[in-house]
């Protein structure tokens, strides 16, 4: 990609040539010291960004060192920014609009006992979230954060509700501790629709959030059958299961395990495994990717539709910010393997969408500070040489 001065940076760096071209030696130096390698790149699949452009980086980098503060003292809000300005190519970014995308379905799984409550919930939930008043609701009003609805598949008849959107795939995944949760047209059309969904509105972020008794159950064997970790660190309580719910739960997580191979393909551990919100949702994330958009993923549901996504084009890593680390025992296994760490640690369970929204704030804090904080130069601050 060609870089130069005049295509990335505003009037002011004109008079810094010098010191911009010093700058870019320096970066090229940190780049090839750096190991951008993940676990999850095959080497012929590399995210391709700005940040592969040394000038780009160099300028951002001069940017952000020229701020009134210490270098590096704005800490993980400086990577963000760095991101944020990666993913608009744009040293100015703007993040001023977020949307929350909460996919619900329900999972046949729950039939045989993997969730501490009874699959009504997923249902019931729905109704909570379109009256408003579920904890994704408060901290999407707090947030000032847009809130939208999708049926990817809530078991029992179709719910009628002006401001409920129907991508129904079938009324429930299949139970898979027996059998696949879904055929491969449903997959390919739950993940078609949730590509609409993401690449739909010009909104700078997106979160996404989730609602399915029992997907805590399929996020637990997508991430075992394609990281390869075992179900002993991955299976967790979920919505609260006492110590013989979790052993029954490990139990019917082991059968669903032994009737597949070890190893399975995004798309085929989505079929296997499900849920109809899951696959939408690793849909809508390409389709956000696609678009440009930020893409902040909430907790251990959420980040096993992440590693869906990654698994299928890895370019999708570079618009992805992990919000937070979620109390499921799994979670921290998952993200480590995925090398990336989450921003923020509340010891959150829930899912919804609900630490993605938490982490808005701080994401928007980060544009901010490259768009609105003084630099040395214009605040007349020494910077110290
Ligand atoms: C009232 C209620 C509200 C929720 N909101 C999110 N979840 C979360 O819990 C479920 C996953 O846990 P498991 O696999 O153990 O069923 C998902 O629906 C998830 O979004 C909820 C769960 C309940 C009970
Ligand atoms: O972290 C999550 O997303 C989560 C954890 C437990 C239950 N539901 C969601």
């Amino acid at each position: 990609m060609t870089s130069n001065i005049e295509e990335y940076a505003p009037k002011v760096f004109k008079t810094k040539v010098l010191t911009v071209f010093i700058s870019i030696r320096q970066h090229q130096l940190e780049l090839i010291t750096t190991d951008h390698s993940s676990c999850l790149d095959d080497g012929n699949n590399m995210p391709k960004s700005q940040s592969d452009d040394p000038s780009f980086n160099a300028l951002i980098n001069l940017k952000i060192d020229n701020k009134t503060k210490p270098v590096n003292s704005l800490g993980r809000i400086e990577s963000l920014a760095k991101q944020i300005a990666d993913i608009q190519e744009n040293l100015s970014p703007v993040m001023d609009t977020c949307r929350l995308t909460i996919f619900a379905a329900d999972h046949g799984m729950a039939a045989a006992g993997v969730s501490a409550f009874p699959q009504i919930v997923t249902q019931q939930m729905v109704l909570n979230f379109l009256n408003g008043g579920a904890a994704a609701n408060v901290f999407a009003r707090s947030a000032q954060v847009d809130l939208q609805v999708v049926d990817a598949g809530v078991a029992g008849e179709a719910i009628e509700h002006p401001n409920l959107i129907s991508r129904r795939i079938a009324p429930g995944t299949q139970n898979a501790i027996i059998v696949s949760a879904m055929t491969e047209v449903q997959l390919s059309n739950a993940i078609e629709h949730g590509k609409e969904i993401g690449e739909a509105g010009d909104w700078d972020a997106v979160c996404y959030g989730e609602m399915g008794i029992g997907n805590t159950s399929s996020a637990t064997l997508l991430a075992h059958k394609t990281l390869g970790l075992s179900l002993d660190i991955l299976t967790g309580r979920g919505t609260g299961l006492d110590d013989d719910g979790l052993a029954k739960k490990r139990n019917l997580l082991e059968q669903a395990s032994n009737r597949t191979p070890q190893a399975l393909s995004p798309k085929q551990a989505l079929m296997e495994y499900g849920g109809f919100e899951i696959a939408m949702m690793t849909g809508a994330m390409l389709g956000a990717a696609s678009t440009n958009k930020l893409i902040i993923v909430d907790g251990f549901i959420a980040s096993a539709a992440a590693l869906m996504a990654i698994k299928l084009d890895a370019s999708v890593q570079k618009n992805m910010v992990f919000a937070h680390l979620s109390d499921e025992l799994g979670h921290a296994a998952m993200l480590k393997a995925m090398q990336v760490s989450p921003i923020l640690d509340l010891k959150l369970r829930l899912g919804e969408g609900t630490g993605a929204l938490l982490a808005w704030p701080i994401i928007k804090a980060a544009a901010a500070m490259l768009n609105e904080m003084a630099s040395f130069e214009s605040a007349n601050v020494s910077d110290g040489t």
